[in-house]
């Protein structure tokens, strides 16, 4: 926790931050009037909202809130029924869905690696199905960004651990050079010390390449902790838009207030037995 919470708002990382974000190459995303239902249910409602290159915001909400929907809405795995989504002002209805997909990078829980190909093969999937350059020395470049030893390249996917697996999934996908990562629970199979090994690990990485990263996750502290903006959903509704540092601060309404609400006592609970 003390690792994590260095990430806390300081003057000197948003500086830093600053910094990474002038040499960005991530887009920003634009929803303008994003409407969806699932029959009669109703799962996005009038979602308009601006995300800036190279943010990295979370989204947030409770079971149903829409999160999911909202977040496969931008790779065109779901067609809204209504509205816009703009990917640095180009209508992304205006591009073919699949060439769409292989330019964002997407990583899901629990890695959805495939099992009968090697971490290497694995890694170029996405190479291979564009037709792009597919080499040993891609593989291990993206092997030493995420952190794994050069020699994981030709073991299966099974002889490694849950962590290990996930950095898999974030070398895949790297590997096409994304400049927008979408990311559904990407730590959410882990256990809280890989958690947190990987979670920073990977804000690093998105400052180091100047991504945009959009991440779907049920843990508030987790989206306090490493996003610099926390878009709360209710029954498909923004109902809160925050830097962490004013939801903490009670800036957020009801519905953000309760979820800031569990992590801010235990904190405090922590900070107790400290003293
Ligand atoms: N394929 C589907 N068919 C019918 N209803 C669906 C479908 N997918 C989602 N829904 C409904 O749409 C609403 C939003 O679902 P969504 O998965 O986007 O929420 P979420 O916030 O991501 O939830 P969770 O945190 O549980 O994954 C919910 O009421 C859900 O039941």
């Amino acid at each position: 926790m003390i690792k994590r919470a260095s990430r806390l708002p300081s003057p000197r990382r948003s500086a830093a931050r600053r910094s990474a974000a002038r040499f960005t190459n991530g887009p920003a995303v634009h929803f303008r009037d994003v409407t969806h239902h699932y029959g009669g249910a109703v799962a996005l409602d009038t979602i308009n909202v601006e995300i800036e290159a190279g943010s990295f915001v979370a989204l947030v909400g409770a079971s149903g809130s829409g999160k999911s929907t909202l977040m496969k809405s931008i790779n065109r795995l779901i067609t809204p029924a209504q509205g816009d989504i703009l990917i640095d002002g180009k209508n992304i209805r205006d591009d073919d869905r699949y060439h769409l997909r292989r330019s964002i990078g997407y990583v899901i829980q629990g890695t959805g690696l495939f099992p009968h190909l090697t971490v290497a093969a694995n890694i170029l999937i996405g190479l291979r199905i564009s037709g792009r350059d597919k080499n040993d020395a891609r593989v291990a470049e993206l092997l030493d960004m995420v952190d794994l030893p050069q020699d994981f390249a030709q073991r299966m996917p099974d002889s490694l651990s849950g962590g290990q697996q996930q950095r898999v999934g974030f070398a895949r996908a790297l590997a096409i050079m994304p400049g927008l990562m979408l990311m559904d629970e990407p730590f959410g199979a882990l256990d809280p010390v890989t958690r947190d090994a990987l979670g920073d690990a990977y804000r690093k990485l998105h400052d180091r390449l100047g991504l945009t990263t959009i991440m779907v996750t049920h843990d508030m502290a987790e989206a306090l902790l490493i996003a610099d903006r926390i878009i709360v959903l209710d029954a498909g509704r923004i109902v809160a838009d925050a830097q962490p540092s004013d939801l903490l601060n009670n800036g957020g309404g009801d519905v953000a207030d309760a979820l800031v609400a569990v992590p801010r006592a235990q904190a405090r609970k922590i900070a107790e037995m400290l003293k």
